[in-house]
């Protein structure tokens, strides 16, 4: 197996808060990779430090065989990335921020306008490719952000909740064209929360939960003898079905 992502005992803390306890993974390439885990799991700081956004405080990432930390540029110009919180510049229009952006890739200007086009088509943004960004909505942020991020062509592509505040028509957009590039070979690397999403979408998936790694493996392995993947990550992260109602019986109608 060819490993598009290595990482060797990766930690992170911020004061108390251990964020990241020392995980091991090897994320293969070619491979439609969910990492999913419950809220504070470490999914962002982890996706944060393997993208060399985030100084760890222990441990080695390489990605496609290049050091994060000692070759970033290396790392950098092979990879696309879609963070959480994406910041644009907002007073720059959907083509004019793809246009900024292939400068800085390196791209030839007509190299880009290429590429800018059919991304632009693609995700169903051409209407809008004139319009700020500032006045884009989620959805319309979240594919502007996927286009700039793949106009290189990276060979591994590592987005944080992608599909977060995305409609299904647009959800089903960013879908296909996240199939058509792994198709070809390269490697997605997304976290999500959402099961369904995952466990349709992902030939590999890693469970995190408080800052390690649970399971990983093929869809099938993680499952193991669960229904669903939402049953097996239940059972992995200890989420015994707590029950709701009791403590809240003032919730609800009748007396106030
Ligand atoms: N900059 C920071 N300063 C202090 N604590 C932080 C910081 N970033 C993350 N943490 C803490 O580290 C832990 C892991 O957070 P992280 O954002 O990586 O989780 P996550 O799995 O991405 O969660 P979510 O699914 O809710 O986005 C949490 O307890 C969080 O409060």
């Amino acid at each position: 197996m060819t490993s598009a992502v290595s990482v060797r005992g990766l930690w992170k803390r911020f004061g108390q808060q251990i964020a990241v306890a020392g995980i091991d993974l090897e994320l293969p390439a070619g491979k439609f990779i969910g990492l999913v885990g419950p809220n504070g799991a470490g999914k962002t700081t982890t996706l944060s430090m393997v993208t060399g956004l985030l100084r760890p405080d222990q441990g080695t990432v390489e990605v496609v065989g290049h050091d994060v930390w000692r070759d970033p540029v290396a790392v950098k110009a092979r990879i696309g990335v879609l963070p959480e919180g994406l910041r644009l510049f907002e007073r720059l229009s959907g083509r004019e921020l793809l246009a900024y952006t292939g400068r800085l890739r390196g791209l030839p200007g007509a190299e880009v306008d290429k590429r800018a086009t059919q991304l632009l088509d693609v995700l169903d943004l051409a209407g809008a490719q004139h319009k700020l960004v500032v006045d884009y909505s989620t959805g319309m942020r979240k594919k502007i952000g996927l286009a700039c991020a793949l106009l290189h062509n990276p060979e591994v592509l590592f987005l944080d909740e992608p599909f977060e505040g995305v409609d299904p028509v647009s959800a089903q957009t960013i879908r296909g064209v996240l199939e058509r590039y792994t198709g070809s070979g390269a490697t997605v690397v997304f976290s999500s929360h959402v099961m369904e999403l995952v466990e349709s979408l992902c030939d590999w998936v890693a469970v995190m939960a408080a800052g390690r790694i649970r399971a990983h493996g093929t869809l099938a392995e993680v499952r193991g003898e669960a229904s669903s993947l939402q049953q097996a990550f239940l059972e992995l992260v200890g989420a015994h079905g707590r029950d709701a109602g009791s403590d809240l019986d003032w919730l609800g109608g009748g007396s106030r």
